[in-house]
């Protein structure tokens, strides 16, 4: 996809907080620090319109992103990150698991992980929930930039069978740094935000951006 247009959208605690226009959303999950965040700015071009940080953490909320006013990209709050209480951890597992397990519009789930090191136990808990959910994946493994192109076969091969990827389901080498993976992601969420795609190929894109009502269904 060609990207016109992205917009930070709203900061959401709460499933009354997610936007009820019915666009297809792409979640990105994944451990803190690992590139969430760096990941959607690369996709559409922006430096730092998903802000990033070398502090984890930073991502608290679940941050909406509406690109091309087609789709949204929902940064998540990383997850493994030690300083965080443990209440905090609980309402975070909770507010995932609802928002996974109920929201109608979600297409594809982003698990990003570090291609540099094995899985993590929570990267592994986390693959093998959205496979019980049986919920569209696609396993991004990012920062390939920080290790040799040479070993890149190798740290591909220990990520998949640490998580236990099985030949078929998706799985994406990134770098936010250097692009890597970039087109071969788009063409993925692009076969899974159809139909919406084809109306969206007749957006105009001088004036009258596509609002569209909400709330029909009184
Ligand atoms: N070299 C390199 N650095 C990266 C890459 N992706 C992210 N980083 C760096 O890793 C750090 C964390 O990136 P973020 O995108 O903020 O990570 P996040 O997953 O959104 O983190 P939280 O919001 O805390 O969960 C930043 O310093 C980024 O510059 C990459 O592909 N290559
Ligand atoms: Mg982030």
């Amino acid at each position: 996809m060609k990207v016109n247009s992205s917009d930070f959208i709203i900061s959401a605690v709460g499933p009354d907080q997610y936007p009820d226009d019915g666009l297809p959303e792409i979640a990105l999950a994944g451990r803190s620090n690992v590139g969430k965040s760096s990941l959607i700015n690369k996709m559409i071009n922006r430096k730092n319109l998903a802000r990033t940080s070398s502090t984890p953490g930073k991502t608290q909320h679940m941050n909406y992103y509406l690109i091309n006013e087609l789709m949204y990209f929902v940064d998540f709050p990383g997850y493994g990150y030690a300083k965080v209480s443990k209440t905090q951890r609980a309402s975070w597992g909770k507010m995932v698991e609802k928002y996974m397990s109920e929201r109608e519009t979600l297409r594809l789930v982003l698990l990003i992980v570090d291609l540099r090191h094995p899985p993590s136990a929570n990267d592994k808990m986390m693959f093998d929930w959205l496979k019980h959910y049986d919920l569209p994946m696609c396993v991004v493994a990012t920062k390939a930039d920080k290790i040799p192109k040479t070993r890149w076969d190798k740290h591909i091969k220990i990520m998949k069978q640490g998580l236990g990827v099985l030949p078929g389901d998706n799985f994406i080498p990134f770098s936010a740094e250097i692009g890597l993976g970039k087109d071969a992601l788009w063409e993925l969420v692009d076969g899974y935000i159809v139909p919406d795609a084809e109306e969206a190929s007749g957006v105009n894109e001088d004036e009258d951006p596509v609002v569209q009502e909400a709330g029909d269904e009184a």
